[in-house]
């Protein structure tokens, strides 16, 4: 066997084996990889440097960036709040972290300061670019969106970063129904518009004669919670009420007595017209020239939802041909809008600074709802208001806890039985289970393997959120299989195997009859085990470093290895020895409380009846 040394600043591979780069990567990464609570390595940047205590907010801001966090650096964790929020939300996270309002940030401001943050907090007018989500250079873990709009997050960036978004998505429901109760109120009766008059000394009732809302077709575009709230409210106020959203089911909308139909349905009946559907690619100007020619001549329009989902320019334009009679708008493309906006100076439009939110209640609310996410995800729990991630039940997320350690093990491991060069391109993970494939949530098993992939042949964090992205980002296909077999249907996992195929592996008997690289683990006792080789069956619990063997199947092979490890001063935590058949081929799994150093290792090597051996750390 050739012998070679490691680049790593600590020796870790048998001598026996060359070493790639990947395998120096791999092996460098794993030996600085601090073991982390194993929720907290689903949703948090994995930061593997400690920083010094800095003593100014300016020396801290200068020597922030780069995946440092404050676990590491034994700090409290730093929340920027970049809008008012609510002082009991406040409350709650000063509680747990280092809390900073700072309002009103330029975008270079708000870069600067996201690099020392662990958690950013913001409402509808901060923009987290993937300028932004890039400033904070790892380090920036949640981003809480004290409201339900999350079009001023770049969603994608944050995923790519690996960065979670949490939103506050019930709190303000309420106040953005009443308010856009009270818009189609006041615009009806031209409340606005008689105040400005009145309050300029005049005297004008004929001029503000209004139109009445009772037995008029109101069209709900976008029946979800604030929708669904308008739609029961205008019910109250006595309007026949229709609604269209593409998604809504149809029951919800007839247990409140509302029609839902299409959306030229929609906009062709109506007499007043209320937008409650988010802002996202498909709604941006969906109210444009087009569908405002479409509209009742003299509709009335609320807007209470986004800006965007109106063509500003069309409106001025359908306000001056009389389609649209009047408009009530909260929300603008442009928030603030120019002073100069047409729209908003004109005579038939009503307009407020988007308040939806803003009642105090609602704010109080929101305020502990994101306080509360937020927290939430610095702990490394799973979020129920995340946007960007899979929402696991609380109860589905305690039993797999112990799979979720043993998923990323094995990942780990199968990526150091690769030989180094060769680039996976296919995984397959296949879940033993007494449960059928459809009550098997296997998406945090598979994130897991796949960071146990990843993670020590790239630089790349990964984690919950951007698993997949990072899979197939870098071209990694990972496939699953569910099979049911008879076990204890108490556990929801009888066995993980992990298989690479196309590769080489520096461990012949690794590789499985079929082909593949493929290691299989189980969960005993609570703690993840390694059960399968290859075509062995071994035992041995996945704890600190492992030594792989395979000799010819001859007594004293535990005692020669035990004491070339024992010699160097390197405990041996346990032992299995697997077998093909009787005095054949045998694998040896040892598990090494300490790293061997190189001359343990050549030692292992050079016994004859060793045939191949690998050292793993896990
Ligand atoms: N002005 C303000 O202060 C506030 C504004 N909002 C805005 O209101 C929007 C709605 O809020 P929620 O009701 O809480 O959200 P939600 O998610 O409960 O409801 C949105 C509904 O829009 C539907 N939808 C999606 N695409 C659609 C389309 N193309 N056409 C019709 N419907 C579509 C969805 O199926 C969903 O039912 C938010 O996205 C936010 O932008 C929310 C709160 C306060
Ligand atoms: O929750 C939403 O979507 C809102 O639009 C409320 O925005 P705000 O938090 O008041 O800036």
């Amino acid at each position: 066997m050739a012998s070679s040394a490691t680049a790593c600043t600590k020796p870790i591979l048998p001598s026996a084996f060359t070493v790639s780069e990947t395998e120096k990567s791999i092996l460098c990464h794993v030996s600085f990889t601090k073991p982390t609570p194993i929720l907290q390595k689903l949703s948090h940047a994995n930061n593997r440097q400690r920083v010094n205590a800095v003593k100014t907010v300016e020396q801290r801001e200068a020597s922030c960036g780069g995946a440092r966090g404050w676990e590491e650096a034994g700090e409290k964790a730093r929340i920027l709040v970049s809008e008012k929020l609510g002082e009991a939300g406040l409350r709650v996270l000063r509680e747990f972290g280092e809390v900073e309002c700072a309002y009103e940030l330029t975008a270079e401001e708000l870069c600067r300061k996201i690099s020392c943050c662990d958690a950013l907090i913001v409402r509808s007018g901060t923009k987290v670019t993937r300028e932004v989500l890039g400033a904070a250079k790892g380090r920036l873990k949640v981003v809480g969106r004290a409201g339900v709009g999350i079009d001023n997050v770049d969603l994608q960036a944050a995923t790519e970063l690996g960065c979670l978004v949490v939103n506050a998505p019930t709190a303000n429901t309420i106040a953005a129904a009443e308010h856009a109760i009270a818009l189609l109120a006041a615009m009806a009766r031209n409340v606005s518009q008689a105040d400005a008059s009145l309050k300029a000394g005049k005297w004008q009732r004929s001029k503000y004669v209004g139109v009445s809302m009772v037995g008029k077709t109101l069209a709900v575009m976008g029946f979800g919670k604030v929708g669904s709230e308008v739609a029961r409210r205008a019910k109250g106020l006595g309007m026949h009420v229709i609604a269209h959203d593409p998604y809504a089911p149809a029951d919800r909308a007839r247990a409140i007595g509302v029609d839902l139909v299409s959306f030229d349905q929609a906009i062709s009946t109506a007499d007043f017209v209320s937008l409650h559907m988010p802002l996202t690619p498909t709604t941006n100007k969906v109210f444009n020239d087009n569908t405002f020619a479409k509209m009742k001549k003299g509709v009335r329009i609320v807007n209470v939802a986004r800006g965007g989902v109106i063509d500003e320019d069309a409106l001025v334009r359908a306000l001056d041909s009389g389609i649209v009679a009047q408009a009530a708008l909260d929300v603008f493309t442009e928030e603030p809008p120019s002073k100069d906006s047409k729209l908003v100076q004109h005579e038939n439009v009503t307009v407020t600074p988007h308040l939806g939110a803003s009642t105090k209640e609602a704010q109080e609310g929101v305020a502990i709802e994101i306080a509360e996410a937020v927290l939430g995800a610095l702990k490394g729990e799973l979020s129920a208001t995340a946007v960007n991630a899979p929402m696991v039940a609380p109860e589905v997320l305690s039993e797999l806890a112990p799979y979720v350690v043993l998923a990323e093990k094995l990942g780990r491991l199968a990526v150091q039985l690769v030989s180094g060069g060769s680039g996976i391109k296919s995984v397959k993970i296949l879940y033993r289970s007494a449960r059928g494939p459809d009550d098997l949530d296997t998406r945090l098993l598979r994130a897991m393997v796949t960071k146990g992939i990843i993670e020590p042949i790239s630089n790349t964090i990964v984690n919950l959120v951007n698993a997949d992205f990072i899979a197939k980002q870098k071209g990694l296909r990972i496939s699953e299989e569910k099979v049911v077999v008879d076990s204890s249907p108490e556990q929801p996992v009888d066995s993980i195997q992990v298989q690479i195929s196309g590769v080489e592996s520096k461990f012949a008997s690794a590789v499985s009859e079929s082909g593949p690289i493929s290691i299989e683990g189980k969960v005993k006792f609570g703690e993840p085990h390694l059960t399968c080789v290859g075509s062995f069956d071994v035992d041995v619990s996945l704890e600190g470093n492992l030594i792989l063997c395979r000799q010819v199947d001859q007594p004293g092979m535990i005692g020669i290895v035990g004491n070339i490890l024992g010699d160097q001063n390197v405990n041996v935590s346990f032992m299995s020895v697997g077998r093909t058949s009787r005095r054949k081929k045998a694998i040896m799994a040892i598990g090494v409380d300490e790293e061997p150093n190189t001359d343990a290792l050549d030692n292992i090597g050079a016994v004859p009846a060793i045939e191949e051996f690998v050292f793993l750390k896990l």
